[in-house]
């Protein structure tokens, strides 16, 4: 190997060791990287790249999905977001605080994209994963969940906007923190910021008018409250209720054909039992119950399929002061005293399938886990929580208490694990399968807005990506390797869905063949290409 002619480079280039250019720059970075023994300290190295030589970035990532992805999203994004007032470095999102309130339009417009923009998630910091009140601190989950449309999608970065809602914060640490970077006030009440969130989605309307916005990790009642209001007026959807129930509907589908063939239960007759009833848990049992009125079942036998659990125990209707959210699915068939215990209430509902979105780490203890495997010849376990500090259940646990039985996916990501000579492959049921090729759907269908049928549509396109393989491996979810082949599918699907409730807006794809449509939707997907002539680690 020859070096570099230097005759090629400028004269600031002279200063560049001789075979610097000739070497791997995907491999130098991914040394760096691995260099660094602390999740925060790689989260910083790798943003700062990102700052540096963006295509680099893109290439090392799409290249490394196991890898970087869990460096950039859960569980390490939420270090990022818990210290972001400690590690921030420079602008890179777009800030609208409470006191910018009748200037909205004008923050606005001081993003470049205007009307390229094409994809924004947007967060008000109030529940970020299972952290809680994070703040002004919540722009990283924006940050992340886009670079998982660009790499999973391949939407262009410049036509990304993360947006974090400053309207002030409930954690008392953060507002006595000299360094924390938002506004000083609590957060206000729902009049006050029904007025915000109405000027803000109508100056989002007028300044990037191709928008797709995705809300995200606003705290419960906010969440529902925002989506109601405002998906049958933008294009708009929730990722942790909507995108949520579509990735777990999805990943059920596949656990339930694995356990149903061991056991001959058939999928109406799941019983499903939801640890945690918010945002999350309520978006899924929706989509859910959804899912089994298409399969011939009234509303009311699908309900009767889903039974909720919060931090009170067994939801029934009998509950004084129950939240809006929570009645849908409370149970009117149980009349004993209060069921408190997760053991009681397994006894009493004897569930198919244990679903977990509590923020509670390890709560299905073992007695949990084996009472489940003496149910089920395969239960499935889902323990959703984010990050992995809050997971209800570790992977070698799961598989140890059910002597690998278990049909398994978590929220964040574990690694395979080995039992009694075999090998284990976990699933990872997060919305970061769904939402690019919703996001992708929308984009490129111009859907007015984004239907339930689209987020359904795109949870059975999920769930039959699987590849011969994957499914002869027993998972449930398809490799994460694969999403851009993936989130190509599943926005084909939600174009097609678009169609059928009429409201897209690209008249084009009309006339498309299945084969044609999947074929452009790839041609679109964005590449990284590498214009730096001297890379800038
Ligand atoms: N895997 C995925 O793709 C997603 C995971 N999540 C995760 O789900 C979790 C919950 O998110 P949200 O529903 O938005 O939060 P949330 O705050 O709306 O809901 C939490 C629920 O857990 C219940 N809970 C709290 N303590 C409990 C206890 N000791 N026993 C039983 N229930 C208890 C609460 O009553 C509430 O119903 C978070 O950790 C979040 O990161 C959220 C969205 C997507
Ligand atoms: C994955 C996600 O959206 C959450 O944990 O909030
Ligand atoms: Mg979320």
């Amino acid at each position: 190997m020859s070096a570099f002619p230097l005759s090629a480079l400028s004269s600031a280039a002279a200063r560049i060791p001789p075979y610097f250019l000739n070497t791997d720059h995907r491999q130098r970075v991914l040394s760096q990287l691995r260099g660094k023994h602390n999740g925060l300290e790689k989260y910083i190295y790798l943003n700062g790249l990102k700052e540096r030589d963006p295509n680099l970035f893109y290439e090392v990532l799409l290249g490394n999905m196991l890898e970087v992805i869990p460096i950039l999203y859960t569980p390490t994004v939420g270090d990022a977001c818990s210290n972001y007032s400690h590690i921030w470095r420079r602008p890179e999102g777009l800030y609208i605080s409470i006191e910018q309130k009748g200037n909205i339009k004008q923050v606005l417009r001081s993003w470049p994209s205007g009307q390229a923009a094409r994809i924004a998630v947007v967060t008000d910091g109030s529940r970020i994963l299972g952290l809680g009140d994070l703040g002004a601190n919540g722009l990283p989950i924006a940050i992340g969940k886009l670079d998982l449309y660009i790499g999973g999608a391949g939407i262009k970065p410049s036509t990304t906007v993360p947006i974090c809602l400053d309207l002030g914060t409930n954690t008392e640490k953060y507002l006595t923190d000299p360094l924390y970077l938002g506004v000083r006030r609590k957060r206000p009440d729902t009049e006050e910021m029904d007025a915000f969130m109405n000027e803000f989605m109508e100056a989002m309307q007028e300044v990037f008018p191709h928008l797709v916005v995705q809300f995200e990790d606003f705290s419960t009642d906010n969440a529902f409250r925002y989506l109601e209001m405002f998906r049958n007026k933008y294009r708009v959807f929730n990722d942790d209720i909507q995108g949520t129930g579509s990735v777990v509907l999805s990943g059920f589908l596949n656990a339930a054909r694995l356990a149903s063939s061991a056991s001959g239960t058939p999928l109406a007759d799941q019983r499903i039992l939801f640890f945690g009833a918010g945002s999350a848990g309520i978006g899924v049992a929706k989509q859910l119950t959804s899912f089994f009125t298409l399969q011939g079942l009234s509303e009311e036998e699908a309900r009767s399929r889903i039974y909720t659990v919060d931090s009170k125990g067994l939801i029934t209707a009998d509950r004084k002061g129950l939240q809006e959210h929570k009645k849908y699915f409370a149970r009117t068939d149980y009349q004993g005293p209060p069921l408190t215990s997760l053991i009681d209430i397994i006894e009493y509902v004897k569930p198919t399938a244990l679903l977990g979105l509590s923020t509670i780490q390890n709560a299905f203890t073992e007695d949990v886990v084996r009472l489940m495997a003496r149910l089920n010849t395969r239960p499935i376990i889902f323990p959703l929580s984010n990050p992995v500090s809050l997971c209800e259940l570790e992977y070698q646990d799961a598989i140890r208490w059910t002597n690998g039985s278990v049909v398994f996916a978590s929220g964040s990501p574990y690694k395979p694990v080995e039992f009694e000579g075999n090998i284990y492959e976990p699933g990872q049921g997060n919305n970061m399968y769904i939402f690019p090729g919703i996001g992708m759907g929308a984009i490129l269908s111009k859907s007015k807005h984004i239907t339930d049928s689209m987020v359904e549509q795109a949870a059975i396109a999920l769930a039959g990506s699987l590849t011969v393989e994957e499914t002869k491996a027993e998972l449930v979810y398809p490799r994460l390797t694969r999403i851009r082949d993936i989130s190509a599918q599943i926005a084909l699907a939600v174009i097609r869905a678009a169609q059928k409730d009429n409201v897209d807006e690209n008249a084009l794809f009309r006339n498309l063949s299945d084969d044609a449509l999947l074929e452009y939707i790839k041609a679109k997907q964005w590449q990284p290409t590498n214009t730096n002539s001297i890379p800038r680690l």
